[in-house]
């Protein structure tokens, strides 16, 4: 173990012989000299003693300007301040093909150009028979063959409590294995002395005893090991036939076009086999290197190259404003991935590639539609027997569709870029014949070296794994589908964008919408931990928000499905919400590393940067994995904040609650709607006739999720996981909001389309938001609750029916049972479903909220007309202050029609 590395642990050393810190594997795959570690190391005693906040973020503008062409020394001179180490390029490369990965390393590319040939192009052919077998999401990770791992550590239940010296006896304890069932460990907890920073003992002491006692234990139920191959599984063949039917798509002629048929008939990329010549690129990762689009492909994976390296993604609309551009952010895009994928691709064209979306600085696209696969398979299970998409993908080819293909199943049309991310960018995705959208990851395909295998490996895990997750809280997977070279990811959109991105728009969060989506995130892990699935990347980034407040985990690229009680930990995730034992690769638990992650997001949405932010990449990670401090609680946070955060921020792992135990935690347990309350207005009946109407919406989607094939849709459906409900149940919860009742100002409350959900789009949106979340009308609180704005519905939702015992929440261990109030759109009160549904909802709101629920259970969920007032009212008092003559006494005629009086 290098020096540098710290006063490690010489007992730890001895105890894991194999074990090595990934700085020591980093040091050995990059070859850093041992003078430079020296120099770090003197640089890092330098920085303990003298370095500041200020000073750093110079040294690293300083340094960011000109980019020195080798990484390992950049990242050498960045955390050792070294003003004299400019070492030359790396000799025998040649510049065309010395890349640099957006986290900045250097990298040799093998060019690649054979194009079309059978061989590179080629994915993997799946077993078609491999598809009806697929497992369940308990056996759908690609690393699944972890076989369980005891823990060889000693656990240290107490913390001294030093925060200024790194102690070398300090990482014993991390390294163990969790126990889920760890009912002792309560008390254990209860009683570890506190280690934060000054006032940490007086802030961080446990503020409610009674949520120990309260703290269920949990045993997620584990699946069956499996030997199912990690592969990118995807949608049936016939997935294939369409493509984005839009008039914006890639500027370039694919090369691959000109193999077309063989790409789609000899593709084994989407089915069951491994794909070892599959290069993912995301178009983000086609960007020169200052381009400013770099995507930020700084994920950490298994392999440990690039793992140290990281820069925000300063072409994403999530842009850090962290200014040192190497090493330094802790932005969206600040997860070092070993897959990733070559950045300079020679298909990928370096920069061009950003232009081979076509996006213009108006965010107007300019180019073409790649051309639709041309054969399509009609095997696939999936599109109904008269959907177009069967029927036109069979077409033959032809030169007009060619150019202006009719879009065999799917009809999203690529919209605005949403984000960039590692595999590639996210656009908006619009169905002109339903209205509705979807969110569009658009990911580049090549058949390229071994490297891409981990890239697609995580792809297809993300979308294995997403294809069986429906959760409230869990962005929702539509389906996948391949134009020519690139894959497109059909997702639930959720158009308020990130935390990280509400963040650097709006400035921290208030407590009262920290524990909101605290608690919504919980919800969301306990049900993916309840699948024994830890997430691995949880931070603002990758936690999406929609307009209603409304939660939802994203970017399952990293997660992994336990299949004993503990495996290996690889080394994944983003540096500064890493958990110590995933830095210090300590054998053990893993669903905790997603809690001490969430501590860290936590921090994140109080102070808008996740902790050990003022530190540099590598100083940070020696901070969580080598030391014992914690980061600073801001003392603005509440005590049961601070306690939250403290339980999270457990360094050992066995110390951490679970997810489902933390959903009894004060903090969040307590956390209220966003929503402001409503003024209720009379009950309003609902015009017969709407309930037909949301059903034929919802028809529409679904019918529009067959023709994509969508076969985790269709697995998830066909598993009866909701019985009857399955259809309409998902139709009406994708009715998202795409839209604002805010179009029609003096729009009547009771009109059919405000209950259905359907207005027109909203003329209204925050210039400063991409993905237009926001309204002015609520005040800066994101647009007026719209689709789910029955008030009940949210709560229901998002705050708290989640059943709060594991028991219920995972009641059988595979169905997660999901009411989805939307159902109760237009249900008359005597309607057998309705009563059906209602019977146990009120139950649920009534533990939940600890009060009975009395009388017509609709009026609980049925906000459309109360809005409609609401809104009417909202614009009409606007609307006097501008027109002071206006008539606004009781029994005008404005206020009886807005009031329906
Ligand atoms: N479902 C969605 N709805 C709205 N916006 C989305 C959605 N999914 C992704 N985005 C936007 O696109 C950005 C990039 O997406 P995402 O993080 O999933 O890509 P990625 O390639 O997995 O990124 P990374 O792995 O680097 O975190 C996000 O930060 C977010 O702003």
């Amino acid at each position: 173990m290098p020096s540098w590395w710290g006063k490690s642990s010489s007992k730890e050393a001895k105890k894991k012989p194999n074990k090595e810190s990934f700085i020591d594997t980093l040091h050995r795959k990059f070859k850093i000299p041992s003078e430079e570690k020296g120099g770090i190391r003197s640089c890092g005693s330098r920085r303990r003693s003298s370095d500041t906040i200020s000073e750093k973020g110079s040294r690293s503008r300083a340094a960011s300007r000109s980019p020195p062409p080798s990484n390992h020394v950049s990242r050498c001179q960045s955390f050792a301040e070294r003003p004299h180490a400019q070492p030359l390029p790396l000799p025998g490369l040649h510049p065309a093909i010395i890349g640099r990965t957006d986290s900045g390393i250097g990298v040799s590319m093998k060019m690649k150009l054979e194009r079309c040939s059978k061989s590179s192009l080629c994915l993997p052919l799946p077993k078609p028979g491999c598809i009806p077998h697929r497992p369940d999401v308990t056996d759908a990770d690609g690393d699944l063959a972890c076989p369980s791992v005891s823990s060889d550590s000693s656990i240290d239940s107490d913390y001294p409590v030093d925060s200024r010296h790194l102690s070398p006896q300090t990482t014993d304890y991390e390294s163990g294995t969790r126990t889920v069932n760890s009912p002792s460990r309560t008390m254990q907890r209860e009683h570890s002395p506190m280690i934060t920073r000054k006032n940490s003992r007086e802030v961080l002491k446990p503020t409610s005893p009674s949520f120990n006692n309260q703290i269920l234990s949990t045993s997620p139920k584990r699946g069956p090991l499996s030997n199912y191959a990690p592969n990118l599984q995807i949608p049936p063949r016939g997935a294939f036939g369409s493509a984005p039917d839009s008039s914006m798509s890639s500027p370039s002629r694919s090369p691959m076009r000109a193999c077309g048929t063989d790409q789609i008939t000899s593709s084994s990329f989407w089915g069951g086999k491994p794909c070892p010549d599959v290069l993912l690129l995301g178009s983000g990762h086609c960007s020169s290197p200052g381009s400013g689009h770099n995507s930020g492909h700084n994920s950490m994976g298994g392999d440990m190259s690039g793992q140290l390296f990281w820069q925000h993604s300063r072409g994403s609309p999530e842009c850090s404003p962290i200014p040192s551009p190497r090493m330094t952010s802790p932005g969206p895009s600040s997860r070092i991935q070993s897959g990733a994928v070559t950045p300079l691709h020679p298909r990928a064209g370096g920069a061009a590639t950003d232009s081979s979306t076509g996006w213009q600085e108006d965010g107007k696209q300019s180019h073409k539609l790649p051309l639709p696969p041309i054969t399509v398979s009609n095997s696939s299970p999936f599109p109904a027997p008269s959907s177009p998409s069967t029927v036109s993908s069979n077409l033959p080819r032809s030169p007009g569709r060619a150019e202006n293909p009719t879009s065999p199943g799917s009809r999203w049309k690529k919209g605005k870029l949403l984000g960039r991310g590692t595999f590639g960018h996210v656009y908006v995705g619009f169905n002109s014949e339903s209205g509705e959208m979807c969110a569009m990851k658009e990911v580049v395909l090549f058949s390229d070296d071994a490297k891409s295998k981990e890239s697609a490996k995580q792809l297809g895990q993300e979308i294995a794994l997403l294809s069986r997750l429906r959760h409230p809280n869990i962005v929702e997977y539509y389906g996948t589908e391949t134009v020519d070279d690139k894959l497109y990811i059909y997702l639930e959109y959720v158009s308020g964008g990130s935390i990280y991105k509400l963040l650097q728009e709006y400035g921290q969060l208030g407590e009262h919408a920290i524990r909101s989506y605290t608690q919504q995130i919980l919800s969301g892990l306990a049900f993916l931990h309840a699948k024994n699935t830890v997430h691995r990347d949880i931070k603002g980034a990758n936690i999406l928000v929609d307009p209603n407040g409304r939660v939802k985990l994203a970017d399952f690229g990293m997660a992994k499905h336990i299949t004993g009680q503990s495996c290996p930990l690889s080394f994944k995730g983003s540096p500064y919400w890493m958990a110590p034992e995933v830095i210090k690769n300590s054998n053990g638990c893993n669903l905790a590393v997603d809690i001490w992650s969430l501590g860290c997001t936590v921090l994140e949405m109080a102070t808008t940067k996740p902790p050990w932010s003022q530190f540099e990449g590598v100083a940070a990670m020696f901070k969580i994995g080598n030391s014992k401090d914690l980061p600073e609680i801001p003392d603005h946070l509440s005590e049961d904040g601070k306690n939250f955060v403290w339980r999270c921020l457990q360094r050992n792992p066995l110390h951490r609650p679970t997810a489902a135990e933390l959903l009894e935690h004060p903090f969040v347990k307590n956390a209220a709607p966003l929503e402001r309350p409503i003024l209720a207005p009379e009950p309003t009946e609902i015009p017969p006739g709407v309930t037909d109407g949301a059903r034929s919406l919802g028809s529409g989607h679904v019918r529009n999720l067959s023709s994509l094939e969508l076969e985790g849709l269709a697995n998830y459906q066909s598993k009866g996981a909701r019985g009857g409900l399955a259809s309409s149940d998902h139709m009406l919860r994708n009715i998202s909001c795409p839209v604002s009742p805010i179009g029609s100002p003096l729009l009547h409350s009771r009109s059919p389309q405000h209950v259905s959900g359907r207005m027109s789009p909203s003329p209204i949106s925050s210039p400063r938001t991409p993905s237009g979340s926001s309204t002015p009308l609520t005040g800066g609180n994101g647009a007026i609750p719209f689709h789910h704005l029955k008030q009940s519905a949210y709560l229901h939702e998002g705050f708290g029916i989640m059943p709060r015992s594991p028991n219920s929440l995972y009641g059988n261990g595979s169905t997660y049972h999901d009411p989805r109030p939307d159902l109760f759109l237009g249900m008359q009160p005597g309607s057998h479903v309705f009563r059906e549904l209602m019977s146990s909802e009120n139950d649920a709101l009534g533990k939940q909220f600890g009060r009975p629920v009395h009388g017509d259970p609709r009026e609980l969920y049925d906000g459309q007309s109360v809005l409609a007032d609401r809104v009417s009212q909202q614009l009409l008092r606007d609307h006097v202050k501008s027109n002071p003559s206006l008539d606004l006494r009781p029994g005008c005629p404005m206020l009886r029609r807005t009031n329906g009086i």
